[in-house]
This record gives structure tokens, C-alpha cells and sequence, in this order.
């Protein structure tokens, strides 16, 4: 980790610091934007930079791998970690703040106090990582307080994820606008995500069907039948693409998650599969 000096725009890595550059912010007058993030920043994370850019007059962009959100099994060491290039990428994008904490401030060894959004976290992923939405409402708490936003940003792609955090902030009274970004996609519709670099040229051939059947699934959907057919047939057709596990590939409420069995109302249909060791997620409206 570099010195906050050394970086390609200004940055934070305390508290403090992130405070008296905001607060001359806010006395000022200005609209403060927020983008959470951990980093290994792609285009999908610059568009959520460009959709607070539009709404705020300065940025914040925070970069921090929260080790509260990952199990103890799950892949927190090999997160791939690239600040110098990320703050170049901000850099260029114009974000205003970087904002890149050490774990001792944000977890100091006493710490006793974790958020937990029941309700919208029961199924779905929150039954395949029981630990990490409590990881993501505590962590993202702290960041909305610290920086105290008037709008911040996060990305369709963790529709769940995107669901917690406008509860907690419903919730807690934080008086921030949660403002979704729609999923950004590469060429052949797979999701951008920091962990598509894991993939083998092998795996990320199999990831590519990913979306092409979510798309499928969701038209079929459409028509109003019964769910459950189209989805088991979802899931075989995944299965038979080379993935190695379905962990879910199901019709939900698009406000509350609830299963449906028809979509009959706003809904959205999630998929968490899991390729070689990779664990891909994805998301459509229906
Ligand atoms: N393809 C994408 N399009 C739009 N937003 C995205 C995309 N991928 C991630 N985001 C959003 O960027 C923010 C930061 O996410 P994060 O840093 O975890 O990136 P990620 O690529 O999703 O990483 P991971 O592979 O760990 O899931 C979140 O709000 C997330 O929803
Ligand atoms: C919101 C978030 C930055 C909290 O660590 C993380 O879950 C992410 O990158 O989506
Ligand atoms: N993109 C959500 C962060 C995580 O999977 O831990």
C-alpha cells in the first residue's frame, strides 16, 4: 500500500482525513457523491462513478476489501488488490476523493457492534453465505457515516446487495439517496465482475452462457406460466453448459425477494452458479 501522497489524486486513508475534506465540502455548499467499492475496478464500477458524477457536484470512491463479508473459506487473500491502477482509472474518471481505509481504523481490535438487515437477507444468498450480508450492512453503515453522502451509488449486478443497503439506510434513517446502476456487460453479455478474472479461458467459454440463458429463462417467464418448470429447465441447461454447480436459479419479488411461482408482478430472476472455483452471480428484471 502506497503512501496517500504518492497516488494519482487525492486521497484518504483516515477518518480524519476523509472528514475535513468533506466537511469543507458540505460547508461550501456542494452535493457530496459516494461509490462504494473493493477495488480491481472495471467499467462497470466506473459507470456507478459516472451516475454519481450526474447527480453530485464532487466523488468519493471508496476501495476497501472487507474482511467481515467473506467467510472463512471464501477467496479474501486472493482478492485481487491493484490500488495504483485503480487510482489512475479514478483519476482519469475525476473523482474528486479516493478513499482507501486500513482495517485497523475500520475494525479496531475492540470493536463489539454489527449490523444485521433481517428479511431481504433470508434467501438467496444470504442462505449460500450466511456471514456476509452482516459483513456488507455493517461495513457500508460505517462508510455512509463516515462520509455521509447525498446520494450514493451501487450496482444492479448485487441486486440483493443493492435491496440490504436500502433497507439499512430506510432503516437507519441515514438520509441518503441508495441510487442503483444498471449492470454493465462485456461484449458477449457476461457481467462485469472482479472475479471474472479468475476465470480460465475454459471457464469464462462457460460463463458466457450465463446471461444468454438468464435471458431465455426471463422471456420464457414473461408469458406468466408456471415458474418452476422453466426454471429446472434453467438450471439443466447451465448444468449441461459446464457449470460445475447451480446454487440457485430462481424467481423473485423485485421489491422484497419473496419467491414467486408466476410473474405476475415486478419481478426479477437471480443466479448464483459456481464455474471451476469460481462463483458467479447475475441478475435480470422479468
Ligand atoms: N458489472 C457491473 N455493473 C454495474 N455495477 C457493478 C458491476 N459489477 C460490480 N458493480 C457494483 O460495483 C460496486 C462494487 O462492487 P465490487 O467491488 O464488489 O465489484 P465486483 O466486480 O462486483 O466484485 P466481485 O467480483 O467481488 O463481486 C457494487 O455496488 C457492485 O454492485
Ligand atoms: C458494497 C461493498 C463495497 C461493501 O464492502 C461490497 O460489497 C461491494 O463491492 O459490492
Ligand atoms: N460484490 C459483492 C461483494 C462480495 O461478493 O463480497
Amino acid at each position: 500500500m502506497s503512501d496517500a501522497e504518492t497516488l494519482p489524486l487525492p486521497a484518504a486513508r483516515s477518518i480524519a482525513a476523509l472528514r475535513q475534506t468533506v466537511q469543507s465540502w458540505r460547508t461550501a455548499g456542494l452535493r457530496i457523491g459516494f461509490v462504494p467499492t473493493m477495488g480491481a475496478l472495471h467499467a462497470g464500477h466506473l459507470s456507478l462513478v459516472e451516475l454519481a458524477r450526474s447527480r453530485a457536484d464532487r466523488v468519493v470512491v471508496s476501495i476497501f476489501v472487507n474482511p467481515t463479508q467473506f467467510a472463512p473459506h471464501e477467496d479474501f487473500t486472493k482478492y485481487p488488490r491493484q490500488e495504483m491502477a485503480d487510482a489512475a482509472k479514478l483519476a482519469a474518471f475525476g473523482v474528486d476523493l479516493l478513499y482507501a481505509p486500513v482495517v485497523e481504523e475500520m475494525y479496531p481490535a475492540e470493536a463489539a457492534t454489527t449490523v444485521v438487515v433481517d428479511v431481504v437477507t433470508r434467501r438467496l444468498d444470504g442462505v449460500f453465505r450466511p456471514t456476509h450480508f452482516a459483513g456488507v450492512a455493517t461495513i457500508v453503515a460505517k462508510l455512509l457515516n463516515q462520509v455521509r453522502p447525498d446520494v450514493a451509488v451501487f450496482g444492479e449486478k448485487d441486486y440483493q446487495q443493492l435491496l440490504v443497503v436500502k433497507r439499512l439506510a430506510a432503516d437507519l434513517d441515514l438520509g441518503v439517496e441508495i441510487l442503483p446502476g444498471p449492470t454493465v456487460r462485456e461484449a458477449d453479455g457476461l457481467a462485469m465482475s472482479s472475479r471474472n478474472a479468475y476465470l480460465s479461458p475454459e471457464d469464462r467459454a462457460i460463463a458466457a452462457s450465463l446471461p444468454a440463458t438468464l435471458q431465455l429463462v426471463a422471456a420464457q417467464l414473461k408469458g406468466g406460466g408456471d415458474a418452476a418448470p422453466i426454471l429446472d429447465a434453467g438450471r439443466s441447461q447451465l448444468l449441461k453448459a459446464g457449470f460445475r454447480e447451480i446454487q440457485y436459479l430462481d424467481l423473485a419479488d423485485a421489491q422484497t425477494l419473496e419467491p414467486l411461482a408466476r410473474a405476475d408482478r415486478p419481478a426479477r430472476l437471480l443466479v448464483a452458479a459456481l464455474v471451476g472455483q469460481t462463483r458467479l452471480i447475475d441478475n435480470v428484471a422479468v
